[in-house]
Parts: structure tokens; sequence; C-alpha cells
């Protein structure tokens, strides 16, 4: 990857040979890796058996995960928060782990539709959940930095299983959680 990263700098016309450079080829590709590095990553590791039996049925929330992924028409990042509920019938998940679902999903070459699916997905069926609701809001650089440039534009995208999809009461519980300040 680093002798890529050496062709492309010359390709944009740099000397890839002067003192700020030199290491560059190999940290951007030390970089590259790590935004990447969700392919390396299964599910079940990413778990470590930190599911619990709980006695309920009530919804949970996490609200506010920061997620950075990079957008693979461009290789540009898009970065933004991901919302999650769910409505457990008798397992939970350990807390943490549904913002290492996000980064194990995140750090792959993606577009947000797909990577809202496989966090609902994920979630769902590592507790058999009645239902999953996920939300991503997220600022894309290939739309600002580059292309139509438009710096305000905050692409939002949901996806709602089980419960969520079928009663309109308990959808609306969930957003109107994630959108109290
Ligand atoms: N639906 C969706 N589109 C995305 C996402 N990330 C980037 N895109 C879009 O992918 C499209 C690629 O369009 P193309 O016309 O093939 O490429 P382009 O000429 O670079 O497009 P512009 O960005 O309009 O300059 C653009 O409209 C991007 O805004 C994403 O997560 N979801
Ligand atoms: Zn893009």
């Amino acid at each position: 990857m680093e002798e890529y990263f050496s062709k492309i700098i010359q390709a944009i016309g740099e000397d890839v040979n002067r003192e700020g450079l030199r290491d560059t080829p190999k940290r951007a590709a030390e970089a590259f890796k790590f935004l990447n590095n969700g392919y390396q990553k299964t599910l079940e590791e990413v778990l470590n058996d930190a599911i619990f039996q709980a006695d309920t049925e009530d919804m949970v929330i996490v609200k506010d995960i920061e997620l950075y992924s990079l957008c693979e028409h461009h290789l540009l990042p898009f970065i933004g928060k991901c919302h999650i509920g769910y409505l457990p019938q008798g397992k939970v998940l350990g807390l943490s782990k549904l913002a290492r679902i996000v980064d194990m999903y995140g750090r792959r070459l993606q577009i947000q539709e797909q990577l809202t699916r496989q966090i609902a997905t994920a979630v769902e069926t590592a507790i058999d959940a009645r239902g999953v609701a996920v939300v991503i809001e997220a600022k894309h650089l290939c739309m600002m930095m580059r292309g139509v440039e438009k710096q305000n534009s905050v692409m939002t995208t949901s996806v709602m299983t089980g419960i969520f999809r079928e009663e309109i009461s308990t959808r609306s519980e969930f957003l109107n959680l994630i959108n109290r300040k």
C-alpha cells in the first residue's frame, strides 16, 4: 500500500523524496489501514459474549455515538452521529458493544444507507431483539470539499425493524428520545 501511496503522491505532481513527504506513504498506508480495519473484525469478536440475560422488555437507547466512515465512491470521510434503540426480549447487549458495532461497519468503505442497515441487522441478530431502530445523521466531505460544495447539508438515514416498524407509537417514542436535547 505504501508503494501505491507513493505513486499517488507523484501523480499529483509532488516530489515524494522531499523531506516532508519522505515518510508520508508509510504513514498514509497505516492511516488508511486503520480507517478500514472493520474488515478485519467479525461480529462475534466484537461482541465478545457480552450478551446478558435481563428480565426486561423496555426500550434501550444509546444516542450520539460518533461515527467516522469513508464513502465508497470517493474514499472521502463522512462524519456524524448514530443513534440506536432496541426492544429486548430477555437479552441485552453490553453498552459499549453498540458503539463497537458502529465502528466495525463504519471503518469500511460504505454508503450511509448500507451502513445503517448493517448496524440494525447486527443488533437484531445478536440479541434477537423485538425490534431495532438505527438513525444516522452525517456530513459527507465529498459533498463539502469537492463536487457540489454544500457545507450544511446533513444526510439522515433510518432503519426500523420489528416493532419499531409496526407501531407508530414505539417509533415516536424512540424519535422523541433521540431528539431531546
Ligand atoms: N446514496 C448515497 N450517495 C452517496 C453517499 N456518499 C456519496 N454519495 C454520492 O454518490 C454519488 C456518486 O455520483 P457520480 O456522479 O458517480 O460521481 P461524481 O461525479 O463524483 O458526483 P458528484 O459528487 O455529484 O460530483 C454522488 O451523488 C455522491 O454524493 C452515500 O452514503 N449514499
Ligand atoms: Zn463520496
